[in-house]
This record gives structure tokens, sequence and C-alpha cells, in this order.
């Protein structure tokens, strides 16, 4: 598994005024957006091309275009869903499928609440979308989900991610094509499986269900 950590001091300082607890929603959301395109940047780095042929008002040349199938853009409900703009400003022309996970509180495990993807993956490189890699449960469900499904290649774009659920998605994808594009790598997990420092709770931060 590839892991790829951002380091960049636009990517760092959007990411403090995100962590901090006053920041509102609509700022959160917008940062969420701008912080996906930034990473979206990276995380398209191998996306497959096709050589075309162009005429510019000059001359006859080559160029690319994005390949057949498509990528497909996979949000994980709710948080992720804040993502998804960002990331198709940057691959207008990539299909949008849905999973919906939460994490039960208690066990920490992912529940999986709703589907809406292609039933047939074959050939495709998938771009899953989920601002928090925590435990990696959550993560690694979609992924394997996706594998399933027959997807040739997965890359997940995280706004944060603490080593305990790094390692747990490292070893469960095994030698599967997996690429994790990461804005930071925090610290670690607290006692009730947080990010630490973390930002809080993503989907309620971003949807307006915070105090
Ligand atoms: O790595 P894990 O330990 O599995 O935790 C990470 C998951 O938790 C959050 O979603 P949550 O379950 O809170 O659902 P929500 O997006 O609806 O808030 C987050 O967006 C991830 O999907
Ligand atoms: O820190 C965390 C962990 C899981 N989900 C979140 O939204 N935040
Ligand atoms: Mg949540």
């Amino acid at each position: 598994m590839r892991v790829h950590v951002a380091d960049h001091p636009l990517i760092t300082h959007k990411l403090s005024v995100l962590r901090d607890r006053t920041t509102p929603s609509p700022t959160f959301r917008a940062l969420t957006e701008e912080l996906v395109t930034l990473l979206a940047y990276e995380a398209t780095r191998n996306v497959r091309v096709t050589a075309t042929p162009i005429d510019t008002p000059v001359a006859h040349t080559m160029g690319v275009a994005i390949a057949k199938p498509r990528p497909l853009v996979v949000p994980i409900l709710r948080a992720g869903l804040g993502m998804l703009e960002g990331m198709v400003k940057l691959v207008p022309t990539a299909e949008v499928g849905f999973l919906g996970m939460a994490r039960n509180e208690e066990t920490l495990e992912p529940q999986t609440y709703a589907e809406r993807l292609p039933d047939d993956l074959s050939g495709r490189q998938c771009f899953v979308l989920d601002p928090m890699l925590a435990t990696g449960g959550t993560l690694a469900a979609a992924i394997e989900f996706l594998f399933d499904r027959g997807a040739e290649e997965v890359t997940c774009v995280c706004i944060l991610g603490a080593p305990e659920g790094l390692a747990a998605v490292e070893e469960s994808v095994g030698d599967r094509n997996v690429s994790i594009v990461l804005g930071a790598l925090d610290e670690k997990l607290d006692e009730n499986g947080y990010i630490v420092p973390g930002l809080g709770d993503a989907g309620d931060r971003l949807y307006g269900l915070a105090e």
C-alpha cells in the first residue's frame, strides 16, 4: 500500500483552521472542499489517460484524455459527501457512486446502510473520499467492497489519519493496488476512537450538528 502525506504550507494552514473548534460549519465546508482539491491533485497523479490527436490553432499535435472506463469517485456518507465537490471539480468526467457507512460508537465497527455503485467495477480506478481515517475499519470495509465488485485500483483521499488506522488498513488490503493520500497524519486515537489532535466529528462539523 502506498501512503502519501501532504507536505505543503497551504494545506497545513487550511487544516489548522479546520481543526479549530470555533470554526463554523460554512467555513468548515468551504475549507474541506479546498483541501480536497489540493489533495486530489496528488491522488490523481496516476489517473489513466489515452493519447488523443488535437488541432491547435497552429498545428496538429497529440494530447491526452481521461481513459475509459471513467474513474469512479465514491464518497462515504455522511462526511465524505463534503469532499465530493472538491474532487469532481478536478475530474469532472468521473462517475460518482455512493457508500453510506456509519461507525457504531460503542463497538467502533462500521455498518453499511446504503450502497449505490455500478455492479461491475472491472478495470475501474476508484477514488474513495472520507475525511477521517481513525481505526481504519470504515475505509478497510469500503476498499473490500470495491475490490469485491472487481475494482482494479483504489485510491483513498482522507483529510486526517491516525497511525493505528493506517496500519489496520495496510494489513487488511495486503498486496492489492491501494494508495492513501492524507492531509496530515496525526498522533494517535483517544479512548473513544477519535483522532488526536484531530478535528472532532467531521460529519457533525460539516453538517451543523455540533454544539
Ligand atoms: O476509521 P473509523 O474508526 O472507521 O472511523 C472513521 C469514520 O467515522 C466517520 O464517520 P461516521 O461513522 O461518524 O459517520 P458520519 O460520516 O455519518 O458522521 C468518518 O467520516 C469515517 O467514515
Ligand atoms: O476523529 C474522528 C474519528 C472518527 N470520526 C470522526 O468524525 N472523527
Ligand atoms: Mg460522524
